[in-house]
C-alpha cells in the first residue's frame, strides 16, 4: 500500500494542479467543478467514471444540477497518495 505524500510533496503536486486544494480534516483533496448544465456535467461524470474503473481509483463526489464536487483519498492510506495526484490530473484533463 503506497504512504500518503508528506506536506512539502503534496505542496509541490497541488502547485501544479489549478483548483485542487488539501482539506486537512478529510485528508482529501478536492475540488468544485461547474458546466452549462446537468446534461454537460453528467456527461463529465461520465468519463470520469470510465477513467476512475480503469484506474481502479474512485472518486468522492456529488452532483446538483451543473456542480460536480469531487474529493480524491486513498482510503487505504489514510490520505492523499500519487494515485489521487494521478486521477486529479486525469479528471482536468477531462473537464475539457
Ligand atoms: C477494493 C478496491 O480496490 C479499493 O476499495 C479501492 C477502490 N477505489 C478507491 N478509490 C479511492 N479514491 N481510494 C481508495 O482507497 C480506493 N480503493
Amino acid at each position: 500500500m503506497a504512504s500518503p505524500l508528506d506536506a512539502a510533496a503534496l505542496e509541490a503536486a497541488l502547485s501544479d494542479l489549478s483548483g485542487w486544494s488539501y482539506d486537512g480534516d478529510a485528508r482529501a483533496i478536492g475540488r468544485q467543478f461547474r458546466f452549462r448544465d446537468f446534461s454537460e456535467a453528467f456527461a463529465f461524470m461520465t468519463r470520469v467514471a470510465l477513467a476512475a474503473e480503469k484506474a481502479g481509483h474512485h472518486p468522492d463526489w456529488s452532483n446538483g444540477y451543473n456542480r460536480v464536487d469531487i474529493s480524491l483519498s486513498t482510503h487505504d492510506a489514510g490520505g492523499v497518495t500519487d494515485r489521487d495526484i494521478a486521477l486529479a490530473r486525469a479528471i482536468d484533463a477531462l473537464a475539457g
